[in-house]
Formats: structure tokens, C-alpha cells, sequence
């Protein structure tokens, strides 16, 4: 799924299907509809095969269109969403427009006329959700998050206890990770976990044997030297070999 909403991205893996709509124009949240219908298609006859399908996207908006795909193939999971940013915004609430900055807040159930609805997402309650090292978050999300049921936890404490009952969805954004370790993130916070750090937690979620499909959002720039693709080829592999 190389794209960074409708703008192509490039994610240096070898992928089994590589997912390519036909955008069709309108809005932004039309064409991500668009690609999340078309990742949930994909993602569906993996799961109903008893796979668990790892999805390299360029961004968090395609975490819907993974759960949505899990769904179709009969799955009622949770999400484990590791991040840097809480992505819980609003339209309302958003104060740069990006619609990423709402992902999760899209999985659990805002604006469905805008995106569950036109993909078959149900949304999934906001308890069964966990935010896992999320260090920015702008005023409004920071406020919302001390309220809603949406969990948080920082990276070390991924544990089976920490995690919701049931099948899981397992979402990366890959900046999470500390930005020292992944150079050219379009939005780096520093003081997060290292490289390694990420995949063993991933590793403790997988371990459960609960997760029905994994999504790692790659929202990153054109590399800008070999070292960048050389680290991110790397990566990318270490999530498929997890
Ligand atoms: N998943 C991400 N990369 N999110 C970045 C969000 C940044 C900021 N909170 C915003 O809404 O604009």
C-alpha cells in the first residue's frame, strides 16, 4: 500500500500483492476510502485462510481498512496502535487538517459518514483500544485521552495484562520509534523507544497468538541518502520476520 494518503510512497519490501485503486477523485476521505476499501479486500481472504496478513502502508488511515479487512473475514478484533502522536483528533478538534491525526479516532468511531461507513468498518468501541507510546499530543487529544476509555501505555509495558482480551490488530506507525534510530520520519518526536525496543514489544503482542493482522504505517520522505533506504529495508524485514 504505498501510499501516503493519495500521494505515492515508496517502502522498500518485496510484497506478496501490492495494493493499486483506481482513486476516484472527490475529496481526501474519498480517496482514502478508496484505499482502505481496496486494503480490506486484500486483507480479507488472508485472514478467512487463517494467515495473518502484514500490511506496509504509508500511512495510519489504512489501519481501518486493515481492521475492516479483518472483519469481513468474520475476525471482532481489538487494536494495539503504537505511535508517537495520538492520532485521536477530530475535525473539529484538528488543528493542522492532517487527516492522519485522526486515525485511531476514525477506528473507534468518528465521522463513519466520512470514513467507517464507506468502507464497511465497524468501528471498534474506544476501550477497545491502546495507545502504546504516544509522546505528542496536541491540547485536545491530551484532553480526550483523559477521559476516553482508549488505553496508553509506554512501550515497556506491553505485556498480555496490558493488552484487551480477544483477537488483536496489531498497528505500527513506524515513528514510534525514536527518530535517531529512523532518519526522514515526516513527523519525528524525539524520546521514544529505540528500533529494538518496538520490535519486542511488537514481538510480546504477536506472542499472544491473538493477532489476526498486522498494519505498519510508514509515513516517512523520499529517502534522501542510501543509508535511509538501507535502514528502512532493514527494518521493514525485521517486521516480517517477526
Ligand atoms: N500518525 C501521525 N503521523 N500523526 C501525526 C499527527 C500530528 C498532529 N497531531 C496532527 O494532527 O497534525
Amino acid at each position: 500500500m504505498p501510499y501516503h494518503q493519495d500521494e505515492r510512497v515508496e517502502i522498500p519490501v518485496r510484497a506478496d500483492i501490492t495494493v493499486e485503486p483506481d482513486f476516484p477523485g472527490g475529496d481526501a476521505w474519498q480517496q482514502v476510502a478508496a484505499l482502505c476499501d481496496a486494503t480490506a479486500a486484500a486483507v480479507a481472504p488472508a485472514v478467512a485462510r487463517g494467515e495473518v496478513p502484514l500490511v506496509f502502508s504509508g500511512d495510519c488511515l489504512v489501519g481501518g481498512g486493515v481492521v475492516a479487512g479483518t472483519q469481513r473475514a468474520g475476525a471482532d478484533p481489538a487494536i494495539v496502535w503504537f505511535d508517537a502522536h495520538g492520532d485521536v483528533h477530530t475535525v473539529e478538534t484538528s488543528t493542522s487538517g492532517y487527516l492522519g491525526g485522526m486515525s485511531l479516532r476514525l477506528v473507534t468511531g468518528a465521522h463513519p459518514e466520512r470514513y467507517a461507513d464507506r468502507f464497511g468498518l465497524r468501528p471498534l468501541g474506544p476501550e477497545r483500544a491502546v495507545l502504546v507510546n504516544a509522546r505528542d499530543l496536541d491540547p485536545a487529544e491530551a484532553e480526550y485521552l483523559a477521559t476516553s476509555a482508549t488505553g496508553r501505555i509506554p512501550v515497556d509495558q506491553v505485556t498480555v495484562d496490558a493488552l484487551p482480551p480477544g483477537a488483536l490488530v496489531l498497528h505500527v506507525d513506524v515513528d514510534v520509534i525514536d527518530p535517531a534510530d529512523l532518519p526522514g520520519l515526516k513527523f519525528p518526536v524525539p524520546g521514544g523507544p529505540s528500533a529494538d525496543e518496538v520490535l519486542a514489544a511488537c514481538g510480546r503482542v504477536l506472542a499472544t497468538g491473538r493477532v489476526v493482522a498486522v498494519h505498519v504505517s510508514c509515513p516517512w520522505w523520499v529517502a534522501t541518502d542510501r543509508e535511509q533506504d538501507v535502514t528502512r529495508e532493514r527494518l521493514a524485514a525485521q517486521f516480517a520476520a517477526l
